[in-house]
Protein backbone atom coordinates (compact mmCIF):
# COMPACT_ATOMS: atom_id res chain seq x y z
CA UNK A 1 0.00 0.00 0.00
CA UNK A 2 1.50 3.62 -0.73
CA UNK A 3 2.40 5.55 1.68
CA UNK A 4 0.06 8.23 3.16
CA UNK A 5 0.79 11.65 1.70
CA UNK A 6 3.37 10.12 -0.42
CA UNK A 7 3.57 13.52 -2.32
CA UNK A 8 3.48 16.62 -0.65
CA UNK A 9 3.68 20.30 -2.37
CA UNK A 10 4.90 23.60 -0.96
CA UNK A 11 3.30 26.75 -2.42
CA UNK A 12 6.23 29.24 -1.62
CA UNK A 13 9.59 29.16 -2.18
CA UNK A 14 10.87 31.26 0.58
CA UNK A 15 12.79 30.21 3.47
CA UNK A 16 10.49 28.76 5.22
CA UNK A 17 9.21 27.22 1.79
CA UNK A 18 12.54 25.60 1.23
CA UNK A 19 13.52 24.29 4.59
CA UNK A 20 10.42 22.76 4.78
CA UNK A 21 10.65 21.16 1.42
CA UNK A 22 14.02 19.52 2.23
CA UNK A 23 12.55 18.39 5.84
CA UNK A 24 9.61 17.10 4.26
CA UNK A 25 11.87 15.09 1.53
CA UNK A 26 14.21 13.82 4.41
CA UNK A 27 11.08 12.35 5.98
CA UNK A 28 11.27 10.35 2.21
CA UNK A 29 8.20 12.28 0.69
CA UNK A 30 8.40 13.05 -2.60
CA UNK A 31 8.43 17.65 -2.93
CA UNK A 32 7.21 19.72 -4.97
CA UNK A 33 8.02 23.04 -4.34
CA UNK A 34 6.07 26.23 -6.00
CA UNK A 35 7.05 29.53 -6.38
CA UNK A 36 5.96 32.15 -8.30
CA UNK A 37 8.77 33.48 -9.97
CA UNK A 38 9.81 31.63 -13.22
CA UNK A 39 13.26 32.36 -12.91
CA UNK A 40 13.74 32.13 -9.57
CA UNK A 41 12.58 28.93 -10.19
CA UNK A 42 14.71 28.33 -13.09
CA UNK A 43 17.53 28.69 -10.82
CA UNK A 44 16.69 26.98 -8.69
CA UNK A 45 16.83 23.95 -10.84
CA UNK A 46 19.75 24.87 -11.97
CA UNK A 47 21.79 25.10 -8.30
CA UNK A 48 19.25 22.94 -6.53
CA UNK A 49 20.04 25.84 -3.98
CA UNK A 50 17.68 29.03 -2.95
CA UNK A 51 20.62 31.69 -2.87
CA UNK A 52 17.64 34.40 -2.40
CA UNK A 53 15.67 33.48 0.52
CA UNK A 54 18.02 30.21 2.04
CA UNK A 55 21.81 30.87 0.63
CA UNK A 56 24.39 27.24 1.41
CA UNK A 57 21.64 24.76 2.09
CA UNK A 58 21.40 22.33 -1.11
CA UNK A 59 17.96 21.43 -2.02
CA UNK A 60 17.53 17.62 -1.70
CA UNK A 61 17.30 15.91 -4.56
CA UNK A 62 13.32 14.65 -4.07
CA UNK A 63 12.51 18.60 -3.73
CA UNK A 64 11.09 19.26 -7.14
CA UNK A 65 10.90 23.00 -7.58
CA UNK A 66 8.35 24.51 -10.33
CA UNK A 67 6.46 27.62 -11.15
CA UNK A 68 2.92 25.96 -12.35
CA UNK A 69 0.78 26.02 -9.75
CA UNK A 70 -1.09 23.25 -11.49
CA UNK A 71 1.67 21.06 -10.58
CA UNK A 72 0.45 20.81 -6.69
CA UNK A 73 -2.90 19.71 -8.22
CA UNK A 74 -2.00 15.23 -7.39
CA UNK A 75 0.23 15.99 -4.36
CA UNK A 76 -1.83 14.44 -1.63
CA UNK A 77 -1.20 17.58 0.80
CA UNK A 78 0.14 21.48 0.71
CA UNK A 79 2.12 23.46 2.55
CA UNK A 80 0.65 27.05 2.31
CA UNK A 81 4.09 29.06 3.08
CA UNK A 82 3.85 32.27 2.17
CA UNK A 83 3.96 35.57 4.08
CA UNK A 84 0.37 35.85 6.03
CA UNK A 85 -0.98 38.81 4.56
CA UNK A 86 -0.13 36.89 0.82
CA UNK A 87 -2.09 33.47 2.01
CA UNK A 88 -5.64 34.31 0.73
CA UNK A 89 -4.28 35.10 -2.89
CA UNK A 90 -2.28 32.01 -2.99
CA UNK A 91 -5.23 29.29 -1.54
CA UNK A 92 -7.40 30.89 -3.96
CA UNK A 93 -5.25 30.03 -6.48
CA UNK A 94 -5.02 26.73 -5.48
CA UNK A 95 -8.76 26.46 -5.38
CA UNK A 96 -8.68 25.45 -8.85
CA UNK A 97 -5.82 22.58 -8.93
CA UNK A 98 -6.15 20.53 -5.15
CA UNK A 99 -8.71 17.72 -4.87
CA UNK A 100 -11.60 17.76 -2.76
CA UNK A 101 -10.60 17.25 0.27
CA UNK A 102 -6.76 17.74 0.24
CA UNK A 103 -4.94 18.71 4.10
CA UNK A 104 -4.05 22.51 3.56
CA UNK A 105 -1.30 23.45 6.25
CA UNK A 106 -0.55 27.11 6.66
CA UNK A 107 2.63 27.74 8.15
CA UNK A 108 2.60 31.68 7.77
CA UNK A 109 2.35 33.31 11.45
CA UNK A 110 -0.59 36.46 11.72
CA UNK A 111 -3.80 36.99 11.14
CA UNK A 112 -5.30 38.79 8.10
CA UNK A 113 -5.75 42.59 8.55
CA UNK A 114 -9.08 44.18 6.98
CA UNK A 115 -10.94 40.67 7.90
CA UNK A 116 -9.50 39.85 11.43
CA UNK A 117 -8.98 36.39 10.14
CA UNK A 118 -7.12 33.98 11.55
CA UNK A 119 -5.32 31.99 8.55
CA UNK A 120 -6.70 28.51 8.98
CA UNK A 121 -10.13 30.86 8.15
CA UNK A 122 -8.75 32.61 5.61
CA UNK A 123 -7.76 28.95 3.87
CA UNK A 124 -11.26 28.25 4.79
CA UNK A 125 -12.86 30.84 3.06
CA UNK A 126 -10.33 30.89 -0.20
CA UNK A 127 -10.02 27.36 -0.41
CA UNK A 128 -13.14 25.80 0.79
CA UNK A 129 -12.94 22.41 -0.14
CA UNK A 130 -9.27 21.57 1.06
CA UNK A 131 -9.14 21.01 4.99
CA UNK A 132 -6.93 23.18 6.71
CA UNK A 133 -4.12 23.17 9.02
CA UNK A 134 -1.27 24.84 10.53
CA UNK A 135 2.38 24.47 11.54
CA UNK A 136 3.64 26.60 13.54
CA UNK A 137 6.87 26.77 16.53
CA UNK A 138 9.83 27.26 17.35
CA UNK A 139 11.62 27.01 14.27
CA UNK A 140 14.16 29.11 11.88
CA UNK A 141 14.11 27.95 8.45
CA UNK A 142 18.22 27.85 8.65
CA UNK A 143 18.31 25.35 11.65
CA UNK A 144 15.92 22.99 9.80
CA UNK A 145 17.20 23.35 6.65
CA UNK A 146 20.57 22.16 8.43
CA UNK A 147 19.11 19.08 10.25
CA UNK A 148 19.24 20.64 13.75
CA UNK A 149 16.89 19.31 15.65
CA UNK A 150 13.67 21.24 16.23
CA UNK A 151 10.04 20.58 17.36
CA UNK A 152 6.75 22.41 16.17
CA UNK A 153 3.24 21.37 16.13
CA UNK A 154 1.00 20.47 13.80
CA UNK A 155 -2.69 21.01 14.11
CA UNK A 156 -5.85 19.82 12.57
CA UNK A 157 -9.66 20.12 13.83
CA UNK A 158 -9.54 16.23 12.87
CA UNK A 159 -7.17 14.78 15.40
CA UNK A 160 -6.86 11.56 13.32
CA UNK A 161 -5.16 14.13 10.35
CA UNK A 162 -3.25 16.05 12.44
CA UNK A 163 -1.21 12.79 13.66
CA UNK A 164 -1.07 10.92 10.05
CA UNK A 165 0.53 14.60 8.57
CA UNK A 166 2.83 15.18 11.67
CA UNK A 167 3.96 11.27 11.14
CA UNK A 168 4.38 12.18 7.52
CA UNK A 169 6.89 15.07 7.94
CA UNK A 170 8.38 14.45 10.59
CA UNK A 171 12.08 12.78 11.21
CA UNK A 172 14.29 12.69 13.94
CA UNK A 173 15.89 15.87 13.68
CA UNK A 174 12.51 17.71 12.96
CA UNK A 175 9.57 16.58 15.46
CA UNK A 176 6.41 16.95 14.76
CA UNK A 177 4.01 17.21 17.88
CA UNK A 178 0.10 17.12 16.88
CA UNK A 179 -2.81 18.79 18.36
CA UNK A 180 -6.76 19.60 17.81
CA UNK A 181 -6.31 22.89 18.88
CA UNK A 182 -5.94 24.86 15.65
CA UNK A 183 -7.19 28.12 17.32
CA UNK A 184 -4.34 28.04 19.93
CA UNK A 185 -1.32 26.99 17.87
CA UNK A 186 -2.47 30.14 15.30
CA UNK A 187 -2.68 32.73 18.04
CA UNK A 188 0.42 31.60 19.17
CA UNK A 189 2.40 32.08 16.30
CA UNK A 190 0.78 35.12 15.35
CA UNK A 191 1.14 37.08 18.58
CA UNK A 192 4.60 36.16 19.76
CA UNK A 193 5.99 37.83 16.62
CA UNK A 194 4.54 41.60 18.11
CA UNK A 195 6.14 40.41 21.46
CA UNK A 196 9.54 39.82 19.72
CA UNK A 197 9.57 43.14 18.23
CA UNK A 198 9.13 44.48 21.96
CA UNK A 199 12.11 42.40 23.27
CA UNK A 200 14.17 43.51 20.64
CA UNK A 201 12.98 47.18 21.47
CA UNK A 202 14.52 46.09 24.74
CA UNK A 203 17.68 44.64 23.72
CA UNK A 204 18.49 47.90 21.45
CA UNK A 205 17.84 50.07 24.23
CA UNK A 206 20.26 48.02 26.17
CA UNK A 207 17.83 48.13 29.05
CA UNK A 208 19.54 44.86 30.12
CA UNK A 209 18.58 40.87 31.01
CA UNK A 210 16.14 41.47 33.89
CA UNK A 211 13.97 43.82 31.44
CA UNK A 212 14.43 41.40 28.83
CA UNK A 213 12.84 38.29 30.86
CA UNK A 214 10.12 40.98 32.58
CA UNK A 215 8.95 41.65 28.69
CA UNK A 216 9.19 37.98 27.65
CA UNK A 217 6.77 37.09 31.04
CA UNK A 218 4.94 39.85 31.02
CA UNK A 219 4.44 39.51 26.90
CA UNK A 220 3.17 36.07 27.72
CA UNK A 221 0.83 37.04 29.89
CA UNK A 222 -0.76 39.31 26.92
CA UNK A 223 -0.60 36.02 25.10
CA UNK A 224 -2.00 33.93 27.08
CA UNK A 225 -5.08 36.85 27.64
CA UNK A 226 -5.85 37.05 23.91
CA UNK A 227 -5.65 33.25 23.41
CA UNK A 228 -7.56 32.08 26.21
CA UNK A 229 -10.62 34.63 25.07
CA UNK A 230 -10.42 33.24 21.59
CA UNK A 231 -10.87 30.27 22.77
CA UNK A 232 -7.72 28.63 22.70
CA UNK A 233 -6.50 25.90 24.99
CA UNK A 234 -3.79 26.82 27.87
CA UNK A 235 -1.76 24.08 27.21
CA UNK A 236 -1.29 25.10 23.48
CA UNK A 237 -0.18 28.70 24.56
CA UNK A 238 2.17 27.12 27.18
CA UNK A 239 3.83 24.64 24.38
CA UNK A 240 5.74 25.03 21.58
CA UNK A 241 3.67 26.90 19.48
CA UNK A 242 3.20 29.33 21.99
CA UNK A 243 5.48 30.17 24.81
CA UNK A 244 7.88 27.62 23.00
CA UNK A 245 8.49 30.38 20.08
CA UNK A 246 7.97 33.23 22.04
CA UNK A 247 11.12 32.67 24.25
CA UNK A 248 12.92 31.67 21.03
CA UNK A 249 12.07 34.98 18.94
CA UNK A 250 12.25 37.09 22.06
CA UNK A 251 16.04 35.75 22.81
CA UNK A 252 17.90 36.29 18.76
CA UNK A 253 18.67 38.82 16.41
CA UNK A 254 18.66 35.28 14.44
CA UNK A 255 14.85 36.29 14.48
CA UNK A 256 13.44 39.18 11.93
CA UNK A 257 10.93 40.60 14.53
CA UNK A 258 13.53 40.32 17.35
CA UNK A 259 15.50 42.43 14.66
CA UNK A 260 13.82 44.88 13.46
CA UNK A 261 12.57 45.75 17.42
CA UNK A 262 16.77 45.44 17.43
CA UNK A 263 16.88 48.39 15.24
CA UNK A 264 14.34 50.34 16.76
CA UNK A 265 15.67 50.81 19.84
CA UNK A 266 18.99 51.27 18.76
CA UNK A 267 17.11 54.52 16.96
CA UNK A 268 18.30 53.05 13.58
CA UNK A 269 14.33 53.02 12.39
CA UNK A 270 12.66 50.38 10.26
CA UNK A 271 14.70 47.94 9.10
CA UNK A 272 16.83 48.59 5.49
CA UNK A 273 17.08 45.30 5.28
CA UNK A 274 13.27 44.62 3.62
CA UNK A 275 13.01 41.19 5.31
CA UNK A 276 9.80 40.00 6.23
CA UNK A 277 8.62 41.03 9.74
CA UNK A 278 5.16 39.71 10.02
CA UNK A 279 5.06 41.59 13.94
CA UNK A 280 5.14 44.48 12.05
CA UNK A 281 2.21 43.54 9.80
CA UNK A 282 0.19 41.74 12.64
CA UNK A 283 0.15 44.86 15.40
CA UNK A 284 -2.09 46.80 14.56
CA UNK A 285 -4.98 43.87 13.73
CA UNK A 286 -4.09 42.08 17.14
CA UNK A 287 -4.08 45.41 18.95
CA UNK A 288 -7.40 46.50 17.50
CA UNK A 289 -8.88 42.73 18.05
CA UNK A 290 -7.92 42.83 21.84
CA UNK A 291 -9.22 46.30 22.23
CA UNK A 292 -12.68 45.57 20.47
CA UNK A 293 -12.86 42.56 23.02
CA UNK A 294 -11.07 44.62 26.17
CA UNK A 295 -7.91 42.44 26.43
CA UNK A 296 -5.69 43.76 28.00
CA UNK A 297 -2.35 44.01 26.03
CA UNK A 298 -0.12 46.90 27.05
CA UNK A 299 3.18 45.70 25.32
CA UNK A 300 1.59 44.94 21.83
CA UNK A 301 0.01 48.18 22.19
CA UNK A 302 3.07 49.70 22.60
CA UNK A 303 4.80 48.19 19.65
CA UNK A 304 1.68 49.01 17.55
CA UNK A 305 1.77 52.79 18.71
CA UNK A 306 5.75 52.77 17.39
CA UNK A 307 5.67 51.12 14.20
CA UNK A 308 2.41 53.81 13.42
CA UNK A 309 4.58 56.88 14.78
CA UNK A 310 2.34 57.63 16.87
CA UNK A 311 4.74 57.31 20.16
CA UNK A 312 8.47 57.33 20.10
CA UNK A 313 10.36 54.64 21.66
CA UNK A 314 11.09 56.90 25.06
CA UNK A 315 7.39 57.50 25.23
CA UNK A 316 6.47 53.81 24.85
CA UNK A 317 9.00 52.63 27.58
CA UNK A 318 7.40 55.37 29.90
CA UNK A 319 3.99 54.59 29.52
CA UNK A 320 4.80 50.74 30.22
CA UNK A 321 6.60 51.84 33.10
CA UNK A 322 3.87 54.09 34.63
CA UNK A 323 1.15 51.82 34.40
CA UNK A 324 -0.26 51.37 38.18
CA UNK A 325 1.29 48.29 39.60
CA UNK A 326 -1.34 45.38 40.31
CA UNK A 327 -1.67 41.91 41.56
CA UNK A 328 -0.08 39.58 39.09
CA UNK A 329 -2.10 37.96 36.40
N1 LIG B 1 11.84 31.93 8.01
C1 LIG B 1 11.54 31.28 9.12
O1 LIG B 1 12.44 30.89 9.90
C2 LIG B 1 10.12 30.97 9.45
C3 LIG B 1 9.07 31.60 8.81
N2 LIG B 1 7.79 31.32 9.17
C4 LIG B 1 6.66 31.98 8.54
O2 LIG B 1 6.58 31.58 7.17
C5 LIG B 1 5.98 32.63 6.39
C6 LIG B 1 6.87 32.87 5.17
O3 LIG B 1 8.11 33.34 5.68
P1 LIG B 1 9.50 33.12 4.94
O4 LIG B 1 9.48 31.97 4.04
O5 LIG B 1 10.54 33.17 5.99
O6 LIG B 1 9.56 34.48 4.09
P2 LIG B 1 10.51 34.82 2.87
O7 LIG B 1 10.52 36.30 2.79
O8 LIG B 1 11.79 34.10 2.97
O9 LIG B 1 9.74 34.23 1.61
C7 LIG B 1 8.43 34.59 1.29
C8 LIG B 1 8.05 33.85 0.03
O10 LIG B 1 6.69 34.10 -0.26
C9 LIG B 1 6.61 34.51 -1.62
N3 LIG B 1 5.47 35.40 -1.79
C10 LIG B 1 5.25 36.60 -1.23
N4 LIG B 1 4.09 37.11 -1.63
C11 LIG B 1 3.56 36.21 -2.49
C12 LIG B 1 2.39 36.18 -3.26
N5 LIG B 1 1.48 37.17 -3.21
N6 LIG B 1 2.17 35.10 -4.05
C13 LIG B 1 3.07 34.11 -4.10
N7 LIG B 1 4.20 34.07 -3.39
C14 LIG B 1 4.45 35.13 -2.60
C15 LIG B 1 7.93 35.20 -1.91
O11 LIG B 1 8.14 35.22 -3.29
P3 LIG B 1 9.26 36.17 -3.96
O12 LIG B 1 10.58 35.56 -3.59
O13 LIG B 1 8.95 36.10 -5.40
O14 LIG B 1 9.08 37.53 -3.35
C16 LIG B 1 8.88 34.28 -1.18
O15 LIG B 1 9.21 33.17 -1.95
C17 LIG B 1 5.85 33.83 7.33
O16 LIG B 1 4.52 33.93 7.78
C18 LIG B 1 6.78 33.50 8.49
O17 LIG B 1 6.35 34.06 9.71
C19 LIG B 1 7.50 30.40 10.14
C20 LIG B 1 8.51 29.73 10.79
C21 LIG B 1 9.89 29.95 10.49
O1 LIG C 1 8.88 32.13 13.48
C1 LIG C 1 10.07 32.02 13.48
C2 LIG C 1 10.79 31.02 14.27
O2 LIG C 1 9.91 30.15 14.92
C3 LIG C 1 10.89 32.94 12.66
O3 LIG C 1 10.90 34.14 13.31
P1 LIG C 1 11.18 35.49 12.52
O4 LIG C 1 10.12 35.59 11.45
O5 LIG C 1 11.10 36.55 13.54
O6 LIG C 1 12.55 35.37 11.91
Amino acid sequence: MPARFATIGVAGAGAWGTALANAAARAGRSVVLWGRDPQAIQAMRRSRANEAHLPGVELAAAVAPTADLADLGDCDAVLLVVPAQASREVAGALTHHLREGTPLVTCAKGIERGTELFMTQVLAQACPHAVPAILSGPSFAADVAAGLPTAVTLAARDAGLAEALAAALGSSSFRLYHSDDVRGVEIGGAAKNVLAIAAGIVGGRRLGASAGAALVARGFAELMRFGKAFGARAETLTGLSGLGDLILTCSTPQSRNYSLGLSLGRGEGLHPSGQLAEGALTAGVLVAMAGERGIDMPIAAAVEAVLAGRSDIEQAIGSLLARPQKAEA
